[in-house]
């Protein structure tokens, strides 16, 4: 495994919930058994910056998925705007290109406490007809390997993928980036809006660093046995 990590350390749970109480809710639920929480879209503009200070107050690690995708300078401005809260992981587009990537990446290294950032290649949402829907050509994975060269490039080698890239990946970067995954589906799991998905361990024996669960664990009956189950599935492996 490229990190050496724990179970525990590969397994972060979004919190994909309109109010702070919501979260926090499942967040208490899983009892612990947890370390890593991601605030996206819908609780951070809901709940705004005290979600995430509330949650490292709490000795958790957050992910902060907000998919930065702008002009260099609002890109950089919003990287040193966010650094102070306490997040480990930040998400901005590839697509923004390399100027985009590059100012992040110089403003990142600049900033005390500045969040490791991550470039959000080819949503796996996304299947090959929506791809070529947009105007590019190919495969989500020649997408995602085109993409991931021009982010190390620009100083953003961590990345999200999907599963189905991690090998092709793996092979042409190595052991060192964080390859960060989800569309993450247990076997027997709905697919929700998910196109490109994996097993917990397949994606983990594919190459992961680690794992994005959402609605496997938050709309499970009970979400710790859900947690639990895929912490057990990834161990050993
Ligand atoms: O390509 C991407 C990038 C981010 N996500 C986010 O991950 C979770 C997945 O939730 P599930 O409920 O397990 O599908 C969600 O917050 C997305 O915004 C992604 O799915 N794909």
């Amino acid at each position: 495994m490229p990190h050496s990590l724990t179970p525990r350390d590969q397994l972060i749970v979004a919190l994909d919930y309109p109010t702070a109480a919501a979260a926090l809710a499942l967040v208490d639920a899983l009892d612990g058994q947890c370390l890593w929480f991601k605030v996206g879209l819908e609780l951070y503009l809901a709940a705004g910056a005290p979600i995430v200070t509330t949650l490292r107050q709490r000795g958790f690690n957050v992910f902060l998925d907000l998919k930065l995708h702008d002009i260099p300078n609002t890109v950089a401005s919003a990287v040193r705007s966010v650094s102070s809260l306490g997040a480990s992981l930040l998400t901005l587009h590839a697509a923004g290109g390399p100027a985009m990537l590059a100012a992040a990446a110089e403003a990142a290294s600049a900033t005390p406490d500045a969040p490791t950032l991550l470039a959000v290649t080819v949503l796996t949402s996304m299947d090959n007809t929506q791809l070529n829907s947009i105007g590019v050509p190919g495969t989500p994975a020649d997408q995602v390997l085109r993409l991931a060269h021009m982010a190390a490039a620009a100083g953003v080698p961590n990345l999200v993928c999907s599963s189905e890239e991690l090998t092709a990946l793996r092979r042409d970067l190595g052991p060192s980036p964080r390859l960060v995954v989800p569309g993450i589906r247990p076997t027997g799991a709905s697919t929700d809006d998910q196109q490109r998905i994996a097993t917990p361990a397949a994606a983990i024996a594919a190459g992961a660093s680690m794992l994005v669960v959402g609605r496997p664990i938050t709309k499970a009956a009970n979400p710790a046995k859900a947690a639990e189950a895929i912490l057990h599935e990834i161990s050993g492996l």
